[in-house]
């Protein structure tokens, strides 16, 4: 026995701060949630962050703009700086379609982990018709789609495919988010 005394860990706790992205209806809520619970950490859907009138215009089928989503992003990323500094860690679903404004995110809270739900034009379409209580209407795909800059591989993230099934995914982003702790 050295009798040496191993370091003491210093380092803050490790407190997940993660961003479940992707277009309307790729499972952001749903994964997002499942995701949360299993690392017994918050859980925030981003539509809940939105300003009332961007709810109204998308459920009126105008596509955001980027003035339109600026402030919701500013204060996603406040919520996970918070949740950082606390030491809580957070899962936030916000389909953060823009590199743009994934480093907004990265900005205020840097050790954010992007998970990109991301699949084909018909499975998204088959989900978002599949749907009867939600505001925004399936024909804001073609835009989101659009508007869509995929998590590049020098981002902090990784893609799962979201024609599998929802057990399949929370096991993936779970190892995912394992390997990147
Ligand atoms: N892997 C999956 N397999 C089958 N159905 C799924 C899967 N993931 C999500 N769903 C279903 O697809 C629909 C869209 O999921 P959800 O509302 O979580 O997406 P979202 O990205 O949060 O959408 P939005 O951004 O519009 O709020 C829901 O009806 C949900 O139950
Ligand atoms: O950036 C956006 O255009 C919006 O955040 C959409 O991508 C969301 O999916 C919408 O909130 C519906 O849930």
């Amino acid at each position: 026995m050295s009798g040496a005394i191993a370091p003491q860990d210093t380092s803050a706790p490790h407190a997940p701060l993660v961003v479940v992205m992707g277009v309307s209806g790729s499972g952001k809520t749903t994964i997002g949630a499942l995701i949360a619970d299993e690392l017994g950490v918050p859980f925030v859907d981003g539509d809940a962050l939105h300003p009332i009138e961007n709810v109204r215009r998308m459920a009126a089928g105008t596509p955001l703009t980027d003035e339109d989503r600026w402030p919701w992003l500013r204060r996603v990323g406040e919520h996970l700086a918070e949740a950082g500094t606390s030491g809580r860690g957070l899962v936030v679903a916000c389909s953060a379609l823009k590199r743009a404004y994934r480093d907004a995110i990265l900005a205020e809270a840097p050790d954010t982990v992007f998970v990109h739900l991301a699949g084909s034009v018909e499975v998204l379409q088959a989900r978002m018709e599949g749907r009867s209580d939600h505001f925004m209407p399936a024909g804001l795909l073609r835009s989101q789609l659009a508007t869509l800059e995929p998590l590049a591989t020098d981002e902090p993230g990784f893609v799962l495919d979201i024609a599998q099934p929802v057990d399949d995914l929370v096991r993936q982003a779970l190892d995912g988010l394992r390997t990147r702790a």
